[in-house]
Formats: C-alpha cells, structure tokens, sequence
C-alpha cells in the first residue's frame, strides 16, 4: 500500500513539477558517447557499440524530469553537424576519452570551434572525462588544462571523470545537478572544483 500511495504521489507531482531538458551529446568517435547514453537511459552496458551514423535520439523520463538526448555521431564528417543538433539544447554534453592523450588537441580544437558558433552562446557545458576505468586516464584537473576549459568564459562548465560501466546510478544525477540552471533551482559555478566519480564495486 505504501508503494501504491508513493506511485500516486509521484505522479501527481510529475503533473506539477514535471521539467523538461534537452542535451547534445558529442565528442570525437570512440570517445564513448554512445555507451554513455545507453548507460543513462536503459542501465544496460555493453562492449559491441557500433559507430554511429549521424546521430541517435532518446527520450527518458526520470522522476519528474524528461530529457531529450541528440547522441551525435563523431567521426571527422560529422563533426559539422554538431552545432545544428546542439543548437536550442539545455546543455551541451562533451564527451572526451580521458585515456587517448594523443586525442587532446583535437578535442580541445573540436570543443572550442564549436563552442564559438554564435548560435551557442551561453549554453552550459558539461565535459565527461571518459573510461577512467582504464590505466592511464588523465584526471579532472588536467583535462581542465588539456582543454583548456578555465579559458571559457560565457556560460557555465563543469567536468568529471566517469566510467559508465559501473557509476549509471550517478550519472543522472550528476546531469540533473548540471542542468540545475535550466531546471530553475541552484546556479552552478564557473569550472567548480569537481567531483570524481568513481566506480561502486
Ligand atoms: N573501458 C571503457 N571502454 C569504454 C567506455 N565507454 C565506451 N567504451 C568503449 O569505447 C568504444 C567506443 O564507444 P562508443 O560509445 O561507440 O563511442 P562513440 O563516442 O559513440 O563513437 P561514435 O559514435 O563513432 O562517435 C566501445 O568499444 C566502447 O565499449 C568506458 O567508460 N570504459
Ligand atoms: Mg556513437
């Protein structure tokens, strides 16, 4: 009974209270943008993700809060089309390989080109530093510095380190507590000090 008054509850105040977001995901191929999405939205990790063509959309309701994720493809051809599909977003979602050092400056080239398209000013920038499961992954500050991410000045950014195979319970909620500008509750800073967002083993 109590479950069933806790299923009311909340959908009466889904009703209410409910809120919207819609993100961009992009970042260079194989970065992981795809396993990070389908980690967020079905729970479920896997290790035969395909490349993807253009671009995959998905929609998740959590709790009171539905997002609208534009998981957009990566590779070199595509990476034109970023800013059309970031265009009009909550945040944008840049997804970097925190393993692949020889990558750095193409993300950072990548990441700062996009973000100077005059149709994203001042849209919020979420970077995840991602497989920090494997040896070698750079930690939060030196990816600040890689991408050089303190030098962004007209919105707010925030980065982690995260591995989606096992930290999914804390990924929405890390882009929920992200979003909370567009979600109308606290402001985030500017580059705060961030989290790590380990593993649960
Ligand atoms: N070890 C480890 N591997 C990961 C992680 N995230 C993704 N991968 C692997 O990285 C490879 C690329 O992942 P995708 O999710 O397809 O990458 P993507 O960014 O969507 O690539 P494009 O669609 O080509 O732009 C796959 O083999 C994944 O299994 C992670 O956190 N840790
Ligand atoms: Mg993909």
């Amino acid at each position: 009974m109590p479950g069933f008054f806790t299923s009311i509850f909340q959908w009466i105040s889904g009703l209410f209270f409910s809120k919207q977001a819609e993100i961009a995901v992009v970042g260079l191929q194989a970065s992981g943008k795809t396993s990070f999405v389908n980690v967020i939205t079905s729970g479920q990790w896997s290790e035969d993700v395909v490349p993807t063509i253009a671009f995959n959309f998905r929609k998740i309701r959590k709790g009171n809060v539905t997002m609208k994720i534009w998981d957009v493809a990566g590779q070199p051809k595509f990476r034109s089309m970023w800013e059309r599909y970031c265009n009009g977003v909550d945040a944008i979602v840049f997804v970097v390989d925190s393993v692949d050092h020889d990558k750095f400056n193409t993300a950072r080239f990548e990441l700062h080109q996009l973000l100077g398209q005059p149709t994203l000013v001042g849209v919020p920038l979420l970077v995840l530093g991602n497989k920090n499961d494997l040896d070698g992954h750079v930690p939060v500050k030196e990816l600040i510095r890689n991408l050089e991410l303190d030098k962004i000045s007209d919105r707010p950014v925030s980065c982690y380190s995260v591995w989606p195979t096992f930290s999914h319970r804390r990924l929405f909620p890390c882009l929920c507590f992200d979003l909370a500008p567009v979600l109308d509750e606290e402001p985030t800073q500017l580059v705060r000090e961030p989290p790590v967002i380990t593993p649960q083993l």
